[in-house]
């Protein structure tokens, strides 16, 4: 049988070794006669400590001293080590000195937990909630600057995303300043209601990974689509903005390929707007890398043998990048309202309604075989060739109506 340590002779050890008068209280029973729950508690210098309970008096006693040693020895109290000290002070010098020993072994074990999020931010207010956690908007307390910070179970979606967030820095991607890993998670923060119990319930080890990331507008691209379908405009405004936007995805997933990076989740969910109205893609949950080897066969594994395969088809897998922008240009221009719709984009049903060179890239986009699709740098330049057409037929029709 296991030995049960001798608390309170411990702590009376204690108490004696640095003059503190110490006392038991007895806090009674609760129950019926056959079940009582015997309650005791510490008393040191004044100060109470966490009551202890049992179902005798021994044991209410015994746990009454645990809790008062842990206390005193683990620096959980912080409080009452610094009214210790402050009693003490007009003691002799070695007690004040045992004393800062004491602050000193809490520090080194790290007992009291410092959160980093809330004592470098002021979190504001919490923007929306992922699958895998939460987003906040913050204040840096010295900086006085905003931030988002995502809050994440740490895991492998949560690495993925950091590492490569890390790698990249372009005017049209999300900005990552900085992460860290905390035990504990916000506790203002609602969303892990349902989250922690389905994901850390059990876990006691799980830990937290906050994301520090550059605060983005309050509207995604989907509520820009939401809008413009709710004003039922198909006008040229929307297809002068809609093109200056797929413009600058282009440019951002031009750039996330050019890192070797695919992001795999492009959605109007998950592009964003920075406060000067520019595109800026994020959510890089799904993203991986085109050198991962790994990635790479469990991305391909369901496409035939891939040790086959030519180095050179690899770069098809950023494909998958480009088809999602062909749906996204879709929606960009045209009210898609149920998935019916959705699935007949692919049947190139409603592409009859666009102009000739709008139709073309979005058909080159949702090619069946993702090695006719164009590469970024291709689609770039059909844009490019797009806007200039676009700019040409305005002027045109301006000059007409001056006339
Ligand atoms: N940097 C940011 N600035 C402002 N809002 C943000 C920022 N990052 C995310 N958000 C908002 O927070 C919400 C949650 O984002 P998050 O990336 O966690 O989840 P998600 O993309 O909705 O879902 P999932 O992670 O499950 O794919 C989104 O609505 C998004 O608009």
């Amino acid at each position: 049988m296991a030995q049960t340590k001798n608390y309170i002779a411990e702590l009376n050890e204690h108490a004696q070794k640095n003059h503190l008068k110490l006392r038991f209280e007895d806090l009674g029973s609760d129950g019926l006669d056959h079940n009582k729950i015997f309650s005791q508690k510490v008393i040191i210098d004044g100060k109470d400590y966490p009551k202890g309970v049992g179902k005798t008096k021994k044991d209410a006693k015994l746990k009454a001293a645990e809790n008062a040693l842990r206390c005193l020895l683990d620096g959980q109290d912080l409080v009452s080590l610094f009214s210790l000290w402050e009693n003490n002070w007009h003691k002799k010098n070695n007690e004040t000195f045992l004393c800062l020993i004491y602050l000193f072994y809490f520090c080194l074990n790290n007992s009291v937990t410092v959160c980093r999020f809330t004592s470098e931010f002021e979190p504001l207010e919490r923007l929306g909630k992922g699958a895998f956690g939460s987003v906040h908007k913050v204040r840096h307390k010295k900086l006085n600057k905003e931030y988002a910070v995502k809050i994440v179970c740490y895991k492998e979606k949560a690495l993925r995303e950091v590492s490569a967030l890390s790698d990249l820095f372009h005017r049209n991607i999300v900005r990552y300043y900085t992460f860290w890993e905390e035990d504990t998670r916000y506790e203002g923060d609602l969303s892990f209601d349902s989250y922690s119990s389905s994901h850390t319930a059990d876990n006691s080890e799980a830990k937290f990974l906050y994301i520090q990331m550059e605060l983005c507008a309050e509207n995604t691209l989907k509520d820009w689509i939401d809008e413009k379908n709710d004003q039922g405009l198909q006008d040229s405004k929307r297809r002068e903005e809609s093109l200056r936007i797929a413009q600058e995805i282009v440019c951002g997933v031009e750039y996330i390929h050019s890192k070797n990076h695919i992001h795999r989740d492009l959605k109007p969910a998950n592009i964003m707007f920075g406060m000067e109205g520019e595109v800026k893609i994020g959510d890089f949950g799904l993203v991986t890398s085109d050198d991962d080897d790994d990635a790479w066969i469990e991305r391909t594994v369901c496409k035939g043998t891939p040790s086959y395969m030519a180095p050179e088809q690899r770069q098809y897998d950023r494909k998958v990048d480009m088809f999602a922008l062909g749906l996204i240009f879709f929606e960009l221009l045209w009210k898609l309202s149920t998935r019916s719709e959705r699935a007949m984009v692919k049947a190139s049903f409603i592409l009859f309604l666009f102009v000739f060179k709008q139709k073309q890239i979005i058909n080159s986009l949702l090619c069946e075989k993702p090695e006719d699709r164009p590469d970024a740098g291709a689609l770039k330049a059909a844009l490019e060739e797009w806007t200039q057409i676009y700019n040409g037929q305005k002027s045109f029709h301006q000059e007409n109506q001056t006339v």
